[in-house]
């Protein structure tokens, strides 16, 4: 790891902000022509070699922890009975592909062209699946796993020589087949290979392991440990940016970057961008130094005591996240080795096998069905409640015949399920192709109720993915250190609720159909007295006390820390669109009217999530791609 000296007052072609999971694979791409200088300013640790990173089951002892985890804590939420959330954000090199679960997912084709239609050229499905193919050394499943399960694969999907090992990890399968039976007999159809635009049906996802030894393959290990001993890449670590310089001279509203200002424990530093500097800080705290050096709205600028350089209304805005909210239901039987883990003396056992195998497993699933009364849910949702850009992502929706997906993904913790309705709403070109996720989980620790001893439960989280509400992150005073302001507004439109409670509804008669029929003895929460006829009541206040608090419950239990809420994807802050649209950036991912600052985040479009799933390595790719000709290098 490069020391303060090698970085502080020099000059590089390009300046990073942020070693994480775009900003080490775009280090990395760049520094393979000898003749560039690249530099990275990372805020966390290098946490090499680190066993609570690298072990794929020991997601317990990362999130939260202020060496992995930022856990910025959301404003009260005024819709959710005035809840905040801890949302999980990884910190340190390798960034969140440090922290998260590993699941290797790709959108559907449809949903990468929509970009490209929105006004983003060059960005869809065929260039994203050429570039994301560079990233990935698929392994096919052993002989050993084939004899458990019959996985089915397609080479050609895959890359095989990219920096990011990707495999089909051992599972627990009598569930998987639980579910997918299930589901294959209330209508879906299995995929036979996930990753060539089609995952309308069930299918097991890979995990970005590395088979040779069960361990995370990461940004870290993918893109830098091969890269660090170029004597053209610098990367520090515990280096906090502060802020972006700009040269003085502002020609029309162009303005160049020059260089940034970081902390460490030597006190404040610059250094200087030749070419560019590039902020990959992530969704959170990309938008919060972009205001931090007077680029965003007028008002939030003036707030924080920060001179404004552009004014540019996106920053900031059209925030996305994910919630969700969970169904569980008594199991017959013990299916699994992880109701083991209830047993102290088992725990050990589980735990080794998991953390030596990977326990991560993913199916999609389709269904266009899942709504029972799809034409009321128009009703319940104000058109004039959508911008402009809602409706064009509705019709290009509409337009693309995006089908129905639904996404299963399991870990340790979870066995999760997403899927859009798109083709539901498709008979209506105002109503946007709405994602959602299903987590199943397989610890009786998930559940709302408490669990009894000796009995198995199984709870699926129903996670909305599409919102239509929007929220914010903004810089919440001039303070580089002061944790940005989060608000994401769970709940402002109430068609997101009501999405949930139709979601809750569909999973509630999973149980209806085999083999999960004869699996499942009762359903625990909400429980038989949470019912209601009209779409609302019960079910609604349901959703109001309990979503995204389950995990906090059994986090807070385990190991004393304070996680509310897990979460996996924001997006927006930083929108690739036009200005007219609130957009941040441009089709080239730099920023509007900022002459040479780039920003590459890696989940620049708002209502596109599925790109959130796989942008970690792909869009940083797609990046990098783009500077191939420009800096003449690869
Ligand atoms: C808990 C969790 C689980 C997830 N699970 C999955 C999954 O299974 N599959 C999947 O595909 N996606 C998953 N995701 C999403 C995926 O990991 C992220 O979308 C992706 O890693 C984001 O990459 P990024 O480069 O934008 O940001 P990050 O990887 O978060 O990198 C941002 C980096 O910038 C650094 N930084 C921030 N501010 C500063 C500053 N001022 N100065 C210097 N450095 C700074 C941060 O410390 C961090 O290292 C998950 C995310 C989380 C949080």
């Amino acid at each position: 790891m490069s020391a303060q000296h090698d970085i502080s007052g020099k000059t590089f072609n390009y300046v990073i902000i942020g070693g994480g999971t775009a900003g080490l694979a775009l280090a990395s791409r760049l520094s393979e022509d000898p003749s560039i200088t690249v530099a990275v300013l990372e805020a966390g640790e290098a946490n090499l070699e680190d066993p609570n990173i690298l072990l794929p089951a020991q997601f317990g002892k990362t999130f939260g922890n202020p060496k992995y985890d930022w856990a910025f804590l959301t404003e009260k939420q005024q819709f959710s009975n005035g809840k905040e959330f801890i949302w999980s954000r990884g910190k340190g090199l390798g960034g969140s592909s440090g922290l998260n679960l590993c699941a290797w997912i790709k959108p559907p084709a449809a949903d990468i062209d929509a970009i490209e239609k929105l006004g983003n050229p060059g960005w869809n499905w065929d260039e994203y699946i050429r570039y994301s193919r560079r990233s990935e050394s698929f392994h096919p499943p052993a002989q050993e796993q084939m004899d458990l399960y019959p996985h089915t694969y397609e080479t050609k999907l895959h890359g095989t020589s990219g920096p990011i090992h990707t495999t089909i990890p051992f599972h627990c399968h009598a569930i998987d087949l639980l579910f997918q039976k299930t589901l294959v007999n209330k209508g879906l159809k299995t995929i036979k290979d996930p990753y060539g635009g089609d995952i309308n049906g069930t299918w097991i996802a890979n995990a970005n392991y590395d088979p040779q030894t069960w361990t995370r393959s990461y940004a870290t290990t993918g893109y830098f440990l091969p890269a660090r001993d170029r004597p053209n890449l610098t990367v520090l670590t515990e280096a906090t940016v502060t802020r972006i310089l700009f040269d003085d001279v502002v020609t029309g509203q162009q303005l160049t970057a020059t260089g940034v200002e970081f902390v460490n424990n030597k006190g404040t530093c610059q250094v200087y961008a030749e070419r560019e500097v590039i902020l990959s800080a992530g969704a959170i705290q990309s938008p919060q130094i972009l205001e931090l050096s007077g680029i965003g709205r007028p008002e939030i600028l003036k707030k924080i005591g920060v001179e404004l350089k552009i004014e540019l209304d996106g920053v900031g805005e059209n925030v996305q996240d994910h919630t969700l909210v969970g169904v569980s239901f008594e199991l017959a039987g013990s299916p699994e080795m992880y109701a083991g883990m209830r047993d102290p003396l088992k725990l050990q056992f589980v735990s080794e096998k998991v953390a030596a195998r990977g326990v991560q497993e993913s199916h999609l699933l389709p269904t266009s069905r899942y709504l029972q009364r799809p034409q009321k849910l128009p009703l319940l949702f104000n058109v004039q409640q959508q911008t402009s850009h809602q409706v064009e992502y509705s019709r290009q929706a509409s337009e693309s015949n995006s089908t129905c997906n639904w996404h299963v993904l399991t870990t340790k913790m979870a066995l999760t399920s997403r899927y859009s309705h798109s083709r539901a709403f498709s008979q209506s070109k105002f109503f946007p192709s709405i994602y959602f996720l299903i987590v199943v989980l397989k610890l009786v620790s998930y559940r709302i109720s408490a669990p009894e001893p000796q009995k198995s439960y199984i709870t699926i989280l129903s996670v909305l993915n599409h919102p239509l509400s929007r929220g914010t992150i903004h810089a919440k005073s001039g303070d580089p250190f002061d944790l940005p302001s989060i608000d994401p507004h769970y709940f402002e439109k109430d068609f997101d609720l009501e999405i949930l409670v139709q979601h809750i509804k569909y999973v509630r008669t999973m149980v209806d159909a085999e083999p999960l029929k004869s699996s499942v003895i009762r359903e625990v929460d909400p429980g038989p007295n949470c019912k209601n006829t009209d779409g609302s009541g019960f079910e609604t206040d349901y959703i109001k006390n309990t979503h995204g608090t389950s995990w906090r419950k059994s986090l807070l239990s385990r190991s004393g820390r304070n996680i509310l809420k897990l979460l996996l994807d924001t997006i927006g802050s930083c929108s690739m669109l036009p200005r007219e649209k609130q957009g941040v950036v441009d089709p080239e991912l730099k920023v509007i009217n900022g002459g040479w600052i780039f920003v590459t985040l890696t989940n620049p479009v708002r209502s596109m999530e599925p790109i959130i799933s796989v942008s970690w390595i792909s869009v940083s790719s797609r990046f990098t791609s783009r500077l191939i000709p420009k800096v003449g290098g690869f």
